[in-house]
């Protein structure tokens, strides 16, 4: 019966819903990209925010709640906390969303503009979708069954050789040059290891997404936010892939840093050239006004 079904896989509803809603605010994504997009800033003058952001995070949380209740269900939103919601990850279902992942591409024409939706219940992330909307490509994953673009199974690559890889890193919004001086010291001691090339899609999401399938090793950054990894860990995790922290320890999805590659040993060899500067966690106390 469905009731037994639902107890033996008590998220395939809430999976299969997210993809349903990452798909619906994909397409007004997209739409909105065809008319003039109106642009403002947030953490500094190079962290772009458009009404599409808010407008899409308020379908997707809206949507959440009509189906799953509101009070059962907490909500981590990009926009939401940038607004002055909490940001803080409990026990509770949570749901961490990124309606529009690659705001910047967005607002350029840049092809790569994600919707991250990532489900977590008792702090463990329990699926993960990603919509590329432009590529009209659909990530997903759920715990122990698999990662999947457009329903088709995709692995990890196999290479172990740094030397034969592809890297990711971004640069991020913050601009101070100690911190710029600091990831471009690291892309220089990558690049001359030597790799293949260096890469960034201007999107986390896509970035991990790329991971997933094998089109690169790796990608790492710091100043990143929850919801721009969270479902592409997920992802990453369930193609054979691993997910660390920049100092080798383990992943921790609200401390602003990680590194997702296809294996340890690749994951391991990048964090040797990694230089470490601070962000504050996603879950810091909120400073008082
Ligand atoms: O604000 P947005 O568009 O959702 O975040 C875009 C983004 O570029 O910011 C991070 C920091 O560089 C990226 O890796 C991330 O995906
Ligand atoms: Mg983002």
């Amino acid at each position: 019966t469905s009731y037994r079904s639902t107890m033996e896989d008590p998220w395939q509803k809430a999976y299969d819903f997210a993809v349903t809603v990452a798909r619906k605010a994909g397409e007004v994504i997209r739409k909105a990209g065809e008319s003039e997009i109106k642009v403002s800033t947030k953490s500094s003058t190079v962290d772009l925010v458009t009404k599409t952001d808010e407008r899409v995070e308020k379908i997707i949380i809206g949507s959440l709640k009509e189906e799953f209740g509101e009070g059962t269900h907490c909500f981590i939103g990009e926009e939401s906390v940038a607004k002055g919601e909490p940001c803080i990850l409990t026990h509770k279902p949570t749901w961490i969303i990124d309606p529009v992942d690659g705001t910047t591409n967005f607002v350029h024409g840049f092809p790569f503009v994600a919707v991250s939706i990532a489900f977590a219940v008792n702090k463990q992330l329990e699926f993960g979708v990603i919509y590329s909307c432009l590529e009209d490509k659909m990530y997903k994953a759920r715990n122990g069954k698999g990662a999947y673009c457009d329903d088709e199974l995709i692995q990890v690559s196999d290479v172990k050789d740094i030397n034969k890889s592809i890297i990711i890193s971004e640069h991020g919004t913050d601009r101070s040059p100690e911190k710029v001086k600091k990831i471009f010291s690291t892309m220089q001691k990558i690049l001359c290891i030597p790799v293949h090339g260096l890469r960034g899609s201007g999107t986390a999401a896509t970035n991990m997404c790329l991971v997933a399938t094998g089109a690169v090793e790796a990608f790492f950054e710091i100043g990143i936010h929850c919801w721009d990894i969270a479902a592409g860990a997920v992802i990453v995790k369930e193609a054979g892939g691993v997910l660390l922290d920049v100092d080798g320890g383990p992943f921790d999805l609200m401390s602003r840093r990680m590194v997702s590659a296809n294996n340890e040993v690749i994951a391991r060899r990048i964090i040797k050239e990694i230089e470490i500067f601070s962000a504050e966690r996603d879950d810091a106390p909120i400073q008082k006004k």
